[in-house]
């Protein structure tokens, strides 16, 4: 896979993608991503990128131009399966979004800064916009890391097991149960015998009881 994110602040993009699972998953060679800085396409003898809405109000507008320029200067070297503005008023992500995205090969992330994008932006190339919360961030680039992250650590081989990504919370509209690690017993708090058992199948049905326990109890509206 191979994502392009436009952005006024590559800077604060960085180190998301310099560790962990994006670092290792970029170091195997499972996952390209480049940082396009909007600033290299602006325009004028002010270097401009954004300007005053129409219209009045407080706040600037991230213009069209340099925003073109760019969009057409990727599209210029290969095809893109999407082109995503991250958006406070977008499709909220959901578990099954990253599925379905993490299944594509190109991709552009278009990082809305000051009071977003110029409308034609969103009318002309953008071709899915994803909110990550009803809530709203300053800019788009912590927006497109959360999405980034949960894409990337779908992709075959990232993973070091890849079924633990299948066992996650929202996999199958469940939350995910109970985990526990050694020691077996700390200050009198025990782990549920059955997962010392060595009996597999009954973990596995323990598991499935409590992820279900667990997901009437927190997010009933999963199970409807
Ligand atoms: C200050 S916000 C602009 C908010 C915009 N004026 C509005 O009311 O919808 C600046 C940028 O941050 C990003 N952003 C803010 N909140 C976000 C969210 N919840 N999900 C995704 N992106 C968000 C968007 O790219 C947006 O263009």
């Amino acid at each position: 896979m191979r994502i392009d994110i436009i952005t006024v602040l590559p800077e604060l993009m960085q180190s998301p993608f310099n560790a962990s699972i994006l670092h290792r998953a970029k170091e195997k060679g499972l996952v390209e991503v480049h940082f396009h800085n909007l600033r290299d396409y602006s325009i004028g003898n002010y270097k401009q990128v954004d300007d005053y809405q129409f219209g009045g109000g407080a706040g600037m507008v991230l213009m069209i131009e340099p925003i073109d320029k760019c969009i057409s200067k990727l599209k210029a070297e290969r095809d893109y399966d999407e082109i995503i503005y991250m958006t406070p008023d977008g499709d909220t992500l959901t578990q099954g979004i990253s599925n379905e995205i993490s299944l594509k090969e190109n991709l552009i992330i278009l990082c809305g800064h000051y009071k977003g994008v110029d409308q034609r932006v969103r009318d002309k190339f953008v071709t899915r916009e994803i909110s990550i919360g009803d809530y709203v961030l300053s800019g788009g680039e912590l927006a497109a890391a959360v999405l980034c992250d949960s894409v990337i650590r779908l992709l075959p081989g990232v993973l070091n097991d890849e079924t633990s990504a299948l066992t996650d919370t929202f996999q199958d509209n469940l939350l995910a149960p109970p985990v526990y690690t050694r020691p077996s017993s700390y200050k009198g708090m025990d782990v549920p015998e059955i997962l010392l058992s060595g009996d597999f199948p009954k973990i596995e049905k323990w598991r499935e009881e409590k992820a279900l326990e667990r997901t009437e109890e927190k997010r009933p509206d999963l199970l409807k």
